[in-house]
């Protein structure tokens, strides 16, 4: 696993959306060959979305043949609330790039089987030839997707009842009214993440200081799914100084120095502009 520290949230967007155009250019996707892309939703991953539309507008990637695949959505919102997982990504990202609908994926929350939509968004997933790049935030307690705490380490996708710790996290998207926050969701699991070429997490602010600690420092452990990230073979884990506080002195020493050559966000994209 990779551990990338950075000094703010601003720089993890940066990062993160100059390695995914990087990604995207280098595969140089057609129609028949798409790069098939993991997307998050939440707060953590606006800054990459805000750079990954300019970088779009500056004609340095288009996101025409790229395919993509929603990690979440609540159970019983209709893709028109402003609180669904569809609302926020046609809101936050699809509207303002060049994204085609037929390419884009996201769990039917209103589904009335769900069992069914669950297999055919992992059959669809495989007939892509599985995800190249799964970007993805992580939960105050450690969950990647909605990954709850005991998930299984092999699960795919599946509705997961949310935690108490989660819905009240979440209420502050709902008026700060927990009764509003769906209880149930739709999630890839552990095991459908794993399965991606590349899984790349961010993780910002202290709140998640705790959660990169547990899933970095301590072992392979359902209570945090984030630590599932140690036995794939590319894990990227993004921080910025707050979020890396509850590191030990050595873990934070080793991985800024061995990334030293890879946190200048300047010359991540001067690199890619050379791929254009
Ligand atoms: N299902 C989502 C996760 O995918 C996300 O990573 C997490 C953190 O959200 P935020 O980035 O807003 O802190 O929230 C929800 O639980």
């Amino acid at each position: 696993m990779r551990l990338i520290i950075l000094k703010d949230k601003e720089d993890i967007g940066k990062w993160v959306a100059y390695h995914t155009a990087k990604k995207i250019l280098e595969f140089k996707p057609t129609e028949d060959r798409p790069f098939v892309l993991g997307l998050p939703t939440g707060s953590t991953p606006m800054e990459t979305y805000k750079n990954l539309i300019q970088l779009h507008k500056d004609g340095v990637v288009s996101f025409k043949n790229v395919v993509t695949f929603n990690m979440d959505e609540y159970i019983g919102l209709a893709p028109d609330h402003p609180q669904s997982y569809h609302y926020f990504m046609y809101d936050t990202f699809f509207k303002h790039v060049d994204a085609r609908e037929e390419n884009i994926n996201i769990l039917d929350g209103l589904t009335t089987d769900i069992k069914k939509t669950c297999e055919e968004y992992e059959e669809k997933i495989k007939s892509y030839g599985g995800i190249k790049l799964f970007l993805g935030g992580v939960g105050e307690d450690g969950h990647i997707a909605f990954n709850e705490p005991g998930s299984s380490l092999e699960s795919r996708t599946r509705d997961k009842e949310l935690t108490y710790d989660t819905i009240l996290a979440n209420s502050r998207f709902f008026d700060n009214d927990i009764t509003k926050v769906p209880k149930v969701a739709l999630t890839v699991g552990v095991g459908t993440l794993l399965d991606s070429e590349e899984v790349v997490i961010m993780a910002d602010g202290y709140k998640k200081a705790n959660a990169v600690h547990q899933g970095i420092e301590n072992g392979v452990n359902h209570l945090c799914t984030l630590s599932a990230l140690q036995l794939h073979r590319r894990a990227i884990v993004v921080v910025d100084e707050s979020a890396a506080v509850e590191l030990k002195v050595k873990t934070y020493n080793y991985f800024k120095e061995i990334e030293a050559e890879n946190l200048d966000t300047n010359k991540l994209k001067e690199e890619l502009l050379k791929l254009k």
